[in-house]
């Protein structure tokens, strides 16, 4: 049995940062493990262009703790306005190195998203020649869908279509939870990779409402049924390298969770190395642990592999019951419960 792990330092590909005083909180969770996170941009105003991403990108770098080297990457929020310009200002300046499609409406501060795919022709032209990646929250948004089917039919109904029409723009399918998406990404070129949270590694819609409802549990996608999860726990134990780590950590403050009219986000980025062990420990698949966290995801945006190490031990310890989170606290997923696996 492995008792220690020694890995690449990690990056995050998908994290959830927010603004203001709870970047104090949410900066060093995300810093104490990862070399580098893709922070998303749905802000309340989202961060549409280079200026607003560099504000940005000051106001977390600022937050770090002393002596950290946490590498913030920026990213654009796609909206109907999002010109070829602003895409190529935004990458060719250095502030932004990918931008990000919401469908309106699909998830929280997604109300500035874009309303049809083929607003965004031009800018995705103007990616696609600079060398801009696509991050996609693939759901429809249709009331005529059901919840649990927005992620396959986003897949049939819009993610088919830019594959083909912009084939040579790299595409992150981000936070994937159906075996529909893995499947399409197993299929797709190579220029098509997906992310995987830990809690769609290690819960599914079950754990969520099963005995009562779990408020903490509840998050976009939604978990789905346990043969998804199945799925995506085969492919990450597979070692393929078009699927990479993103945590979606994603905060809310437990009034705004525990509400009758809930917000959709898990907190992971305490303990997501942690976590995403237990899972990859559970399947048998720690040696593919590395390749998921470290590896696969700067060879896929074409950037550097970290040069640092960090360590995993198996000693388990008691998650807490819930953090800071400005003048708030917010409940860590698994809050409480014993997790496995902890950061040397
Ligand atoms: N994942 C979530 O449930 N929520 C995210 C938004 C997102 O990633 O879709 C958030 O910003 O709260
Ligand atoms: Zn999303
Ligand atoms: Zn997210």
């Amino acid at each position: 049995m492995t008792d220690r792990l020694t890995l690449t330092r990690p990056d995050d590909w998908h994290i959830h940062l927010r603004d203001g005083e709870v970047l104090g909180h949410t900066v060093a969770d995300a810093a104490r493990t990862f070399g580098r996170a893709i922070i998303m941009p749905n802000l309340v105003p989202p961060v549409r262009d280079a200026q607003e991403a560099a504000g940005y990108k000051a106001r977390i770098l600022a937050a770090r703790p002393a002596g950290s080297q946490f590498e913030p990457l920026m990213v654009l929020y796609l909206t109907d306005q999002t010109s070829p310009e602003i895409v190529r200002e935004a990458k060719l300046s250095g502030q932004a190195i990918a931008a990000k499609l919401y469908p309106a409406g699909a998830t929280t501060n997604s109300q500035s998203g874009v309303t049809a795919l083929e607003n965004i022709y031009p800018a995705l032209e103007a990616m696609a020649e600079v060398g801009m990646p696509l991050l996609v929250h693939g759901e429809v948004t249709h009331a005529e869908v059901d919840i649990f089917d927005r992620e396959k039919a986003f897949i049939d109904q819009q993610l088919v279509k830019v594959v083909e029409r912009f084939p040579t723009l790299k595409i992150v399918f981000e936070h994937i939870t159906t075996a529909d998406a893995v499947e399409f990404v197993k299929q797709a070129p190579a220029n098509v990779g997906a992310t995987i949270t830990a809690h769609h590694l290690l819960f599914n819609r079950n754990h969520m409402l099963v005995g009562g409802i779990r408020p903490h549990l509840f998050c976009l996608p939604i978990l789905k049924r346990e043969k998804h999860q199945q799925a995506l726990c085969d492919i990450v134990a597979s070692g393929s390298s078009k699927f990479f780590l993103g945590t979606d950590s994603a905060p809310h403050a437990r009034h705004a969770k525990e509400a009758a009219c809930g917000c959709a986000g898990c907190y992971t980025a305490y303990a997501a190395i942690e976590l995403y062990a237990e899972a990859f420990d559970s399947l048998g698949a720690l040696d593919k642990l590395e390749g998921f966290a470290s590896f696969h995801g700067p060879d896929f945006y074409g950037l550097p592999r970290n040069s640092e190490q960090i360590t995993l031990l198996r000693d388990s310890w008691q998650a807490p019951e819930q953090l800071p989170f400005g003048d708030q606290n917010v409940i860590p997923l698994r809050a409480g419960e014993t997790l496995q696996w902890r950061l040397a």
